[in-house]
């Protein structure tokens, strides 16, 4: 047909030839000439025939349906390109001149202009742009891949957010400095210098924090970040006012000492990709494998580049790759390794990118600049995973706080779901007992651009008013009204050990990262006495300061230390509704001040109001260190009530 992004064909890892070091990236391609043809198959997908005859008689998979459809033809073709656009989360990749099974393509040029010029008129429909990728002409005739992308106003553009991870100089830094500033590196750590944050990462060359990059494309697919000249930084919003696509990585720590940020970094920023950086020279070394393993745990699509081609021996190259394939391939990763040489490979790759088994590995270098258009194009192509139904309640999860003079507190994260506008009135919470407060929305900035909405899969940052900084923390989220939110103890999920020395028992504590929550849990029970590496178990967790807010389904990776494990939450066990929480926290607050007016009439004699101030002064609502008022202590006193028993011994412990 006309049409649609192109399927990948079933693989099976075992059938790629043990010779061949990666698979070519043609054999995705619904083409002609190479491995396996498609057209062989005879299963079709979506209620279509072979040759165009589809069981709705439309005829929508032919080749032809695009030069003259009639009526029906074309609202359905309509119908189905909103679809498409939809699920890429606006933008798809469309080929004109071949039916969709792959089998029957080719127009001549008389039917590629009027299958052009319907393709036109459906994106004038939809309010998109038909920007062309690429041409193939061969016997059969012309066959053309489009990008059609929904046009978006200064205010918007469509984001995708990938994780950079690998070992220690991979060239992570180095490469998001080129890609970003448009500079090549001098190979002895020009490029990071614009990345760093902090003086020891300039000191010592090494990433410590999760930084935030970001790259801008326009429509037309060209880079929009531009050289300052004065190796400053880059002006966000003018990015942003000038992209329709901002690609933001999320660049993450290659040394061990820095994993609990790394794992933070994929958990809690939600990355819709992961790149995992190799340096060729070095191989497959030190955390480059705990990268990859988290990135398939959190089920995120990883795809692979190799830098520092310019100074590596070919033979040594060749050894990397041979090994980076028989990394993918083995049973842990079950992943497709396809070498990525040509805008035909990035074509191929980006619209087969999300199945999540193919792997594309580009070879760069960021002295020399080779292939960094590649990956760059393949970057502009690849699409959101997150797809946002608008009417759904909202929910945005906190991963960072900040106070910012003259504005008050500001939280930035991500919008999990729903639609979140200026003025709207959200749940913030759960505070340490449980509860949800109502905050306003006051402003909405997304990188540093002020908007009026955000929408799920979107990053943003929110001022808030009349809320400290102080009573906020990662993992907290702001929530519609509607949904009711509850804060959880404890819970239920199913884990995998990826590696433990010894074994894991009940009352074993670890680090949870779940989403941008990063809190001590305790085992309670399982269904194995203990755990070993490569366990699997139903475990029953508690939280052992505050309760967190958390779905069933929710990806987690449980650590201390060299112990790993990943997993799923099954049932949420122990909550407590936002009714309870608040009422406890009324008949809390009454106690307290029960007690200190106790107090106050004991020690008083004769009551004044000076004296009044006495035990208060002395007591735990008074000034701390630094004039800081010291909130904790009053808090944790409330928490034991509410908690169960052994969350308060641990509170107690930990204070
Ligand atoms: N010749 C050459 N050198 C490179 C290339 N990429 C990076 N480098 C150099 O390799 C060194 C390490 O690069 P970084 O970008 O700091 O590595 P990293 O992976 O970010 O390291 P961490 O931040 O510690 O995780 C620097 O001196 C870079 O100049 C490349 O493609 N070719």
């Amino acid at each position: 047909m006309s049409s649609i992004t192109p399927r990948e064909p079933t693989l099976c890892p075992a059938a790629i030839p043990a010779a061949e070091p990666v698979v070519p990236a043609c054999m995705f391609a619904p083409d002609r000439g190479c491995v396996d043809d498609p057209s062989d198959g005879d299963a079709f997908e979506d209620g279509q025939g072979t040759n165009g005859e589809s069981e709705d008689h439309l005829n929508l998979s032919s080749k032809l349906v695009l030069v003259s459809p009639n009526e029906k033809q074309y609202d359905a073709l309509l119908r189905n390109l909103r679809r498409q656009i939809e699920e890429g989360c606006g933008e798809t990749i469309y080929v004109v001149g071949m039916g969709s099974d792959g089998g029957d393509y080719g127009l001549d040029t008389r039917d590629m202009e009027a299958s052009v010029a319907t393709v036109q008129l459906l994106c004038e429909q939809i309010e998109a742009d038909l920007i062309l990728l690429r041409e193939r002409t061969d016997s059969g005739g012309q066959v053309r891949d489009y990008l059609i992308r929904r046009r978006v106003g200064e205010e918007d553009f469509l984001e995708v957010r990938v994780a950079v991870v690998g070992n220690v100089d991979a060239g992570k830094s180095t490469l998001l400095g080129v890609l970003t500033h448009g500079e090549l590196d001098n190979g002895r750590g020009f490029a990071r210098q614009k990345l760093f944050r902090h003086k020891h990462e300039m000191e010592s060359g090494r990433t410590s924090s999760v930084g935030n990059d970001i790259l801008g494309f326009d429509q037309g697919g060209e880079v929009v970040n531009k050289p300052d000249g004065h190796g400053g930084s880059l002006d966000w919003s003018k990015i942003c006012e000038k992209s329709s696509k901002v690609i933001t990585f999320i660049d993450l720590a290659g040394h061990e000492k820095y994993l609990k940020t790394t794992v933070f970094g994929m958990t809690g920023h939600l990355p819709d990709f992961c790149m995992l950086m190799v340096g060729s020279n070095a191989g497959i070394v030190g955390m480059t494998k705990e990268h990859l393993g988290l990135a398939l745990a959190l089920n995120v699509p990883v795809f692979v580049v190799v830098t520092k081609i310019d100074m590596c021996p070919a033979n040594i190259l060749q050894e990397t790759l041979q090994l980076l394939q028989r990394l993918l391939k083995s049973p842990g990763c079950r992943k497709i390794p396809v070498l990525v040489q040509n805008t035909d490979d990035v074509i191929v790759t980006a619209s087969n990118f999300s199945s999540e088994r193919m792997c594309p590995i580009f070879q760069i270098s960021n002295v020399t600049g080779e292939n960094m258009d590649l990956l760059k194009m393949f970057l502009n192509l690849l699409s959101s995973r997150t797809t946002c139904k608008t009417d759904e309640p909202a929910e945005f999860q906190i991963d960072d706080t900040y106070s910012v003079p003259g504005v008050g507190t500001v939280v930035s994260g991500t919008t999990l779901r729903g639609l979140i506008r200026l003025n709207d009135i959200l749940l913030l919470g759960p505070d340490p007992l449980g509860s949800f407060d109502p905050i306003a929305v006051k402003s909405i900035h997304r990188k540093r651009m002020p908007v009026r909405e955000v929408r799920g899969g979107q990053t943003a940052s929110f001022s808030l008013k009349k809320v400290k900084r102080s009573s906020i923390r990662k993992g907290m989220v702001m929530v519609s009204p509607k949904l009711m939110p509850q804060a959880t103890w404890e819970f239920e999920a199913e884990i995998l050990v990826l590696h433990h020395p010894t074994t894991i028992s009940p009352r074993y504590q670890a680090m949870v990262h779940c989403g941008s929550i990063r809190q001590t849990a305790t085992i309670l029970s399982m269904n194995k006495s203990c755990l070993r590496t490569g366990d699997k178990a139903l475990v029953h967790f508690r939280f052992i300061k505050t309760p967190e807010y958390l779905h069933c389904d929710q990806k987690l990776v449980f650590r201390e230390g060299r112990t790993k494990a990943v997993g799923t939450i099954t049932k949420l066990l122990f909550s407590v509704s936002n009714q309870a929480a608040k009422s406890q926290q009324s008949r809390s607050q009454v106690n307290r001040k029960t007690a200190a007016n106790e107090e106050v009439r004991s020690t008083a004699r004769p009551p004044s109001p000076s004296a009044a101030q006495l035990p208060l002064k002395s007591g735990g609502g008074g000034r701390r260190r630094g004039g800081q008022k010291h909130r904790g202590k009053g808090l944790n006193a409330v928490n034991m009530s509410t908690v169960p028993a052994g969350a308060a011994a641990a509170a107690v412990a930990s204070s």
